[in-house]
C-alpha cells in the first residue's frame, strides 16, 4: 500500500456526505476538499446546509452517510486524531462572558487535556497576535463584537490545529471590524499554512483565487475559483451566484 506524505494530503476531504432532519434533506451527498495551507470559502444564502455542515465535520451530528477526513484521519474511524486538527468558530456566540479572555482559553486548553507553561505561553502569544495584548485579563462581558469573534479564533487554535473551520464568522460585526477579521485569518493562511473553511454569504470577504463551493438547498452546484465562476458568468461573483441558486430552484 502506498501512504501519502502528510502534506499532500487535504485538509479536509468530504465525499458523499448526506444528512436529514426527519423529512428534510439538509445535506444531500455532498462532496468538496479543502487543499492544506488554502482558504477556501462555502457560499451559501440562510438554509443552504453550511451550519449542518460544520456540526457534522466537528461530530456534533455524526454523519449520516458519506466519509470524512481531516489530514487523511477518517472521522468516523480516528476521530480523536481527526478532531485534534481541527479549530472551529462557531456562528452563535461560545465564549463564557463572566470569564477573563485567558480563562476562556485556559478553559479551551484544559479540555484538550492541555496545561502547563508552555500552553500559557501559547495562549498569550495569540491573543498578543490578535491584537489582544490589552485585553487578556478583561473580562469578555466588556469585549465589542469584533473583539470577542477574535478570541474566538484564538481559541479556536489554543491546540495548534491545522485546520480552522468558521462558520460566518463576520455576522453582526461593522465594516471595520469584519475586515480585520477577514484579514487576520488570510495571514494565518499565508503566515502559518493553516487550511480554512470559512462560511459566508458576503461576497466582499471572498477573492478572485479563493477556491469557493456553492452551496443551496444541500447541495453543492458550482465550484471552482471565484473569478473562473465570475468569468462563467460574464459577470461578478454575485451574479454567478445568483444565477446558479435560481436555476437550481
Ligand atoms: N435541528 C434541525 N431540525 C430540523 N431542521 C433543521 C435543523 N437544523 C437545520 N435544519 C434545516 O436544515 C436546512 C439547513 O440549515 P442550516 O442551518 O444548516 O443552513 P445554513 O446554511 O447554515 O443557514 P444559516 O445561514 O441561516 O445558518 C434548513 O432547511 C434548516 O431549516
Amino acid at each position: 500500500m502506498i501512504v501519502a506524505p502528510p502534506e499532500s494530503l487535504p485538509a479536509l476531504s468530504i465525499n458523499g456526505l448526506g444528512h436529514r432532519f426527519g423529512a428534510r434533506e439538509a445535506l444531500a451527498g455532498i462532496s468538496l476538499e479543502v487543499p492544506a495551507g488554502r482558504f477556501v470559502a462555502l457560499l451559501g444564502p440562510n438554509g443552504a446546509g453550511k451550519t449542518t455542515l460544520f456540526s457534522v465535520v466537528t461530530r456534533l451530528y455524526n454523519n449520516q452517510s458519506g466519509v470524512i477526513s481531516v489530514f487523511g484521519h477518517d472521522l468516523r474511524r480516528a476521530p480523536s486524531r481527526a478532531l485534534a486538527e481541527l479549530g472551529v468558530v462557531f456562528q452563535s456566540r461560545t465564549l463564557d462572558p463572566d470569564l477573563t479572555v485567558r480563562q476562556n482559553l485556559a478553559y479551551h486548553a484544559a479540555l484538550h487535556g492541555l496545561a502547563g507553561r508552555a500552553v500559557r505561553a501559547r495562549i498569550e502569544h495569540l491573543l498578543i497576535r490578535a491584537g489582544l495584548g490589552e485585553k487578556i485579563d478583561d473580562k469578555v462581558r466588556i469585549l465589542s463584537g469584533g473583539q470577542a469573534r477574535r478570541v474566538e479564533i484564538a481559541r479556536a487554535l489554543v491546540h495548534a490545529p491545522r485546520l480552522l473551520l468558521l462558520d460566518e464568522p463576520t455576522v453582526g460585526l461593522d465594516l471595520a471590524a469584519r475586515a480585520g477579521i477577514v484579514d487576520s485569518v488570510r495571514q494565518l493562511v499565508r503566515d502559518d499554512g493553516i487550511s480554512v473553511l470559512w462560511a459566508t454569504h458576503i461576497f466582499e470577504e471572498i477573492a478572485p483565487e479563493d477556491a469557493v463551493y456553492v452551496l443551496h438547498e444541500g447541495n453543492i452546484v458550482a465550484a471552482g475559483t471565484a473569478a473562473s465562476l465570475a468569468e462563467e458568468s460574464g459577470s461578478t461573483l454575485a451574479t454567478a451566484f445568483r444565477k446558479l441558486t435560481e436555476q437550481a430552484r
